[in-house]
């Protein structure tokens, strides 16, 4: 699926790198360009593609420090360079356009919702959001962030990709020492999924396209990506095993979000050489994959690479109800909740010591 990206914040402008990079790597070509926008003049300057700074006029390029109200009112404000900025980058031939942001942040945290609707008014094509979510032990003010950013970017985006920072993170490892990580094993996955579209050697009907990607997000919302990976035969019949065992493993263990098994629909792709392709196991993995999602919608194909190794890549389209999302905005909840409360006995300080349950000293 040939694809514009758009870095926005810090995490975004990294993710955008390492899926360019990825793209660039294989010789895939799906990734057509790249514009990276933020608040923070610094974050930009270590982009080797095109960049925009916003709101030089309310933060001087210090970036909005967490704040994403601001941020969604800087990218209001500046919108019209971001755009101008994106002219020569989406042509005729883009088939979509992925804004990358951590969600937990202040500039794409805020800016991405705005920056996707105004995107959408403007091409005809899909606006799609590479989301990250932050980790668990992240702080409160990351998770609200993130839960007012998901809430509006579900609605504003045709379909919203999580990545949990969690689901990636080896343990033990701190969270800003396995970015560099993170962000390769995302750039990975993403970067099959579209790259999968792109298909030219090889071709047969079983071979995905762009439209099963786009036809699979269709469902909105949120969505995620497993993947997993394993040793080949040479022979296609002995892989039948591999492509089932893999396909369990990319759904059960290996998803961006994780918990997230029930979809409304799914896209299952099957990645190796041609000729080692098992097309038995490839249909048992995609009615394995209808019965643990409970979809009726699961599409599937083949990716043709030349690789000693089957990997299989499922996106899950219209997951909202996962445990893990739930999870996820109940923490927000929560936050919101502990902060006004936190705010409310700030408001008068004297309240703190009229309390009838603790007799004074004295
Ligand atoms: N996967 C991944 N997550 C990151 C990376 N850098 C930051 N994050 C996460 O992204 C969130 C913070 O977003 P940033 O992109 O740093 O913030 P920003 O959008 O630049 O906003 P401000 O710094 O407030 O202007 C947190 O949840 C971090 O854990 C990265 O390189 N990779």
């Amino acid at each position: 699926m040939k694809t514009v990206l758009i870095g926005v914040g810090q995490a975004g402008g990294k993710l955008t790198q390492a899926l360019l990079e990825f793209d660039k790597q294989m010789g895939f070509g799906a990734v057509l360009d790249a514009v990276g926008v933020n608040t923070a003049k610094a974050d930009l300057q270590s982009l080797p593609y095109e960049t925009v700074l916003i709101g030089q006029d309310r933060v001087n390029g210090h970036g909005v420090g967490g704040d994403n109200e601001l941020g969604a009112e800087v990218m209001q404000a500046d919108k019209t360079e971001v755009l101008s900025a994106l002219e020569g980058s989406v042509t005729a031939k883009t088939e979509s356009i992925f804004l990358v942001a951590g969600l937990g942040g202040g500039s794409g945290s805020g800016g991405t919702p705005v920056l996707a609707k105004e995107l959408k008014r403007i091409y005809d094509i899909p606006v799609y959001v590479l989301g990250i979510v932050p980790g668990q032990n992240e702080g409160a003010m990351y998770q609200v962030n993130a839960g007012r950013s998901l809430k509006t970017i579900a609605r504003e985006a045709d379909a919203v990709l999580l990545v949990d920072n969690d689901a990636f993170r080896s343990s033990g490892e701190s969270m800003s020492a396995g970015y560099e990580a993170i962000n390769q094993a995302i750039a990975q996955r993403v970067g099959l999924l579209l790259a999968s579209g792109e298909a030219v050697e090889g071709v047969g009907e079983s071979v995905v396209d762009s439209s099963e990607i786009i036809n699979t997000l269709r469902s909105g919302g949120i969505a995620a990506l497993g993947y997993a990976s394993a040793e080949a035969s040479e022979v296609a019949e002995d892989n039948i095993n591999a492509v089932m065992s893999t396909t369990r493993r990319a759904v059960l263990t290996g998803t961006s979000l994780q918990d997230a098994s029930d979809a409304d629909s799914a896209l299952v792709v099957v990645a190796g050489k041609p000729d080692v392709i098992p097309r038995k196991g490839v249909e048992r993995a995609r009615r394995w994959v209808e019965n643990e999602t409970g979809s009726l919608e699961v599409r599937g194909g083949d990716f043709p690479l030349d690789s000693g190794r089957i990997a299989v890549l499922v996106l899950l389209a219209g997951v909202q109800r996962s445990d893990r999302v739930e999870a996820f905005m109940e923490r927000a909840r929560m936050a919101i909740e502990e902060a006004e409360a936190e705010a409310a006995s700030r408001e008068d300080p004297d309240d703190m010591w009229q309390n009838d349950d603790l007799d004074s000293l004295l």
